[in-house]
């Protein structure tokens, strides 16, 4: 049985004065222990936060390849885990599209971060223009083709599926949609690494999830949880989502 993960992400949000946010967080999830929680934080954030999260995994959003060398400001694994962080996201699509990120940065990202002992949320989604030309099927299973990492393995790598135009739009896929894509995702990550280790990936979908519409989201087939942006900055609103995740656990 897959437990249920609330990762967020803050992206490039917060100061150190919304810290008390994280420390509300970290409660709340400790409250609701049938529920896994995580937070993904600006690297400016990171080692504050881990010192008020408790048992909250406190994670980054991106990291170099490399674990070290002639690459200005960019940010390696072994520094994150040096400041505390236990988990990393990568290829987030806002990644592939301001930086021209690939499925294959990604696959060497994921590499460099299970080196170091960081667990990995891997990212993938179609844009808007490839689900209206009917290629978002094809669009994930390439992703997922290019990025998923050698040695890919529950015990440190979850998917995300993010539908780049349901990312802070307010617009979310059908929950025929969700359910379909998230098939999709793990038929081919039991192709690509048998059903053993396939079927205890968590897969997580993302796209303006909320309070109100968490729970109906993470009771579909194969949802195990949510990647969530702008409802994730504050206790008030990222608590609900936690709530909702351990109210279909
Ligand atoms: O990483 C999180 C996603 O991009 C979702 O963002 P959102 O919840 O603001 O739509």
């Amino acid at each position: 049985m897959r437990r249920k993960l609330v990762a967020g992400n803050w992206k490039m949000h917060g100061l150190r004065a919304q810290l008390p946010e994280v420390e509300a967080i970290a409660s709340a999830a400790a409250a609701n222990p049938s529920v896994d929680a995580a937070l993904c934080l600006p690297f400016t954030l990171i080692h504050p936060a881990a010192q008020v999260a408790g048992s909250l995994p406190i994670g980054a959003q991106d990291l170099h390849e490399a674990d070290k060398g002639a690459h200005t400001g960019c940010i390696s694994a072994p520094m994150l885990v040096e400041e505390g962080a236990t988990l990393t996201i990568v290829g987030h699509s806002e990644r592939r599209g301001d930086q021209h990120e690939t499925s294959h940065d990604a696959y060497m990202k994921a590499a460099a971060a299970h080196r170091h002992g960081l667990k990995v949320i891997l990212c993938c989604g179609e844009l808007e223009a490839e689900r209206a030309a009917g290629r978002a099927e094809r669009i994930v299973q390439s992703q997922i083709e290019k990025s998923l990492p050698d040695d890919a393995d529950p015990s440190w790598l979850t998917i995300a599926y993010e539908p780049r135009w349901a990312i802070g739009t307010g617009k979310t896929p059908t929950a025929d949609e969700i359910a379909s894509m998230h098939a999709i995702i793990r038929a081919k990550l039991r192709m690509m690494i048998g059903d053993d280790k396939a079927d205890g990936i968590q897969i997580l979908y993302g796209g303006s999830v909320t309070g109100a519409n968490a729970a109906q989201i993470l009771a579909l087939d194969n949802v195990d949880g949510a990647l969530v942006g702008g409802a994730s900055l504050t206790a008030e609103k990222f608590v609900p989502i936690i709530e909702a995740a351990a109210s279909v656990s």
